[in-house]
């Protein structure tokens, strides 16, 4: 073996999962943390959103919740050169304390930057190898999401997501019938020639088959991008997140659940199309300690308990967060603490 390989062996890897908002990324990372007992792995979470929801989400899965590192300085490939760098650049420190590393990426991250910083940043290359990129494609919406057109010079965030993975994951596949499957594996294709691509439901996927496996292929990223280690590119397209609007809403208090629920059902009506992704934790009135969590993707909601209760100490403070397009805050944001129950409306 080469000196040059046998240095690689040394770096640790970093399983980078893309893909677009809401299509299984969280519910992928929380698979691992509990499917996996034989690697020590440190998390390293992005969240697209004023309010950060999957934190505490991944936490409740991890035996060393400081294990848990969050960027919230933006979307980590916009912030590539800042936040990506320092948090690496410290867990470096310790980073034979870590078998891998998951960075879960923020649903609208170009990963072309990322992937950039990662290869040929000294600070970083010295340390870390890409072991894979895998994407999650929720069957259900990414096509529409892949037929966006984007104004002149800006990426297709679901599109970049899909060509620079090495391995896809369909997912949702309870949500669409054969024929819909086998239309979305083939543009899939039409996209992406190399990756391997693996059904999942839950984002089960074998975890042999994503982690460790060095899977991380240049050769197919120049295919999809041949002017990817070009500095000076000018026709290099950029990524636009203010395309997306993110709105964060928190307020205290208990929520009067059939107030809330006829509110979202009047949102979905209208409005799922533009809703990309919706998340809360809430609070609700004669419900005790019980925390409820809401994942939305556009039409598609769950809603449920959380695994931990509100603590006796902490504040009933509900978070939500509307990602999508044409949002009005001002709106949202009456509309909810409409639902708010009130003592009187007994
Ligand atoms: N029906 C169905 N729902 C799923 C499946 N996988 C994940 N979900 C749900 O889809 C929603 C979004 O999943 P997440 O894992 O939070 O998605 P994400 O990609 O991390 O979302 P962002 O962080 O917002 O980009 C959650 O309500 C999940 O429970 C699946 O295979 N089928």
């Amino acid at each position: 073996m080469s000196a040059m390989a046998d240095s690689n062996d040394d770096k640790t890897p970093i399983t980078v999962i893309t893909g677009f908002l809401g299509a299984g990324k969280t519910t992928l990372v929380n698979y691992i943390l509990k499917e996996q007992n034989d690697w020590k792995i440190a998390v390293l979470e992005n969240e697209f959103g004023e309010v950060s929801i999957d934190t505490g989400l991944v936490a409740e899965s991890m035996d060393s919740p400081e294990d848990l590192i969050t960027m919230d300085n933006g979307c980590v490939c916009c912030s590539v050169r800042g936040d990506l760098i320092r948090t690496l650049g410290q867990l470096a420190k310790r980073r034979k304390d870590f078998d891998a590393i998951i960075l879960e990426t923020t649903g609208m991250a170009d990963p072309a930057p990322i992937i950039y910083t990662i290869q040929t940043n000294p600070k970083m290359s010295d340390h870390y190898k890409i072991d894979s990129l895998v994407c999650l494609a929720d069957c259900k919406h990414i096509e529409q999401h892949l037929d966006e057109i984007k104004p002149e010079g800006n990426v297709n965030e679901a599109l970049q997501q899909v060509a620079f993975a090495d391995k896809i994951l369909l997912n949702k596949l309870d949500l669409v019938n054969e024929e819909e499957k086998k239309r979305v594996k083939d543009r899939i294709r039409s996209i992406n020639k190399f990756a391997a691509i693996i059904e999942t439901e839950r984002s089960k996927a074998p975890l042999d088959k994503i982690l460790k496996v060095d899977g991380f292929n240049m050769e197919s990223i120049l295919t999809v991008d041949p002017e990817f280690f070009d500095e000076d590119d000018t026709n290099k397209k950029t990524h636009n997140t203010a395309l997306v609007q993110s709105v964060g809403i928190s307020f205290k208090g208990n929520l009067h659940a059939q107030w809330f629920n006829m509110f979202m059902m009047d949102l979905l009506r209208d409005r799922a199309e533009d809703l990309y992704r919706t998340k809360g934790l809430l609070s609700f009135h004669g419900q005790g300690d019980t925390k409820f969590v809401f994942q939305g993707v556009h039409e598609q909601i769950n809603f449920g308990p959380s695994q931990k209760p509100w603590a006796a100490d902490e504040e009933r403070i509900n978070k939500f967060v509307f990602i999508g397009k044409k949002l009005d805050r001002a709106e949202l944001t009456k509309s909810l603490m409409e639902c708010l129950y009130k003592e009187e409306a007994k």
